[in-house]
């Protein structure tokens, strides 16, 4: 049996909440099933903990899905991945954190999910299966999260992958001296800027940044210039998308050096926060449509 150990201090109470897949019910009218075990803190509220192999709760309310994705629709809007008994499994590990990191958010934690080597497994099984025959050659993925579901959905497909990152996080060392010099001395004026700018790219690692405005904050996503060809079929991955702030700043910052992005995909979408608006014409998947 598998429990899970609890670090944090929101939980003032031993009877306030019980936390399993994407609810939050109250301990007080509720019993925990006999595969429950509690999760002791030294000296701190007593909690329960299912999920990370625990099998699929029934017991609680499951998210209602939308429209199945069609195996062979490219680029269909308003995709959701249903009428797969994966996707309940998948839902179940969610866990729902209330006030976290701000009061009023209530934080879809897919850490448990991946306890679960089953629904892992599945999340990325169906990503794969959407994506292995569309001729996808760059998965990337977004910062922190991106990071777990884009890796192990690039290898399977073939694709490469390629970081989306928090600022200052890509290296970027800096040549300019040196590739001023070299270009000043063999082009002439009408060719030296792109040269310049070019051998920069390459050398230097350069990198370009997007600002971008979340539920909860504001952030900076930066991205390798020449990790991308133009025209490359690229996928953007994230493991969740509110208000599609981040995933605008992935396609923005791809679109500037040319890459066709397909598709974005995430495990869960907020449709509340009307996220899909945003991102306009360009196609969105998700497994889990959590209201
Ligand atoms: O649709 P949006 O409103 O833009 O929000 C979605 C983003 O927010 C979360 O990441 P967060 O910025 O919290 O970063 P983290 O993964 O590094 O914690 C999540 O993983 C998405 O990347
Ligand atoms: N409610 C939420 N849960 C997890 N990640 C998020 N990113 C933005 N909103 C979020």
């Amino acid at each position: 049996m598998n429990t899970l150990k609890i670090s944090f201090t929101v939980l003032k109470k031993p009877t306030t909440y019980f936390f399993s897949g994407n609810s939050v019910i109250s301990l007080k009218s509720l019993t925990p099933p006999s595969s429950v075990k509690p999760a002791s803190i030294s000296g701190g509220p007593r909690v329960y903990s299912t999920f990370a192999g625990a099998g699929v709760r029934t017991d609680f309310k499951v998210n209602s899905y939308s429209n199945m994705a069609e195996p062979d629709s490219d680029h269909k809007q308003g995709d959701v991945a249903v009428k797969d008994d994966r996707i309940a499994r998948i839902s179940s590990t969610i866990r729902v954190i209330p006030d976290f990191p701000k009061p009023g958010i209530m934080f879809q934690d897919i850490t448990t999910m991946l306890l679960d080597p089953v629904a892992f497994k599945d999340s990325i099984d169906l990503f794969v299966e959407r994506y292995k025959d569309k001729d996808i050659s760059v998965v990337a993925g977004v910062e922190a999260r991106g990071f777990i579901f884009g890796p192990p959905i690039a290898l399977a497909i073939g694709a490469k992958f390629v970081p989306m990152r928090k600022p200052n996080k890509l290296p970027g060392i800096s040549f300019l001296p040196l590739t001023s010099v070299t270009f000043f001395q063999f082009n002439n004026s009408s060719h030296r800027i792109i040269c310049y700018v070019m051998s920069c790219h390459v050398i230097s690692g350069a990198v370009i940044s997007e600002e971008y405005s979340l539920e909860y904050g504001s952030d900076i996503m930066e991205m390798h210039v020449g990790a991308v060809e133009a025209g490359e079929r690229t996928l953007v991955i994230d493991d969740l998308i509110a208000t599609g702030g981040t995933l605008v700043a992935a396609i923005n910052l791809l679109e500037r050096v040319g890459a066709n992005v397909v598709e974005c995909a995430c495990v869960i979408e907020l449709p509340d926060l009307k996220g899909r608006d945003r991102l306009g014409d360009k196609p969105l998947f998700v497994l889990i449509s959590s209201t």
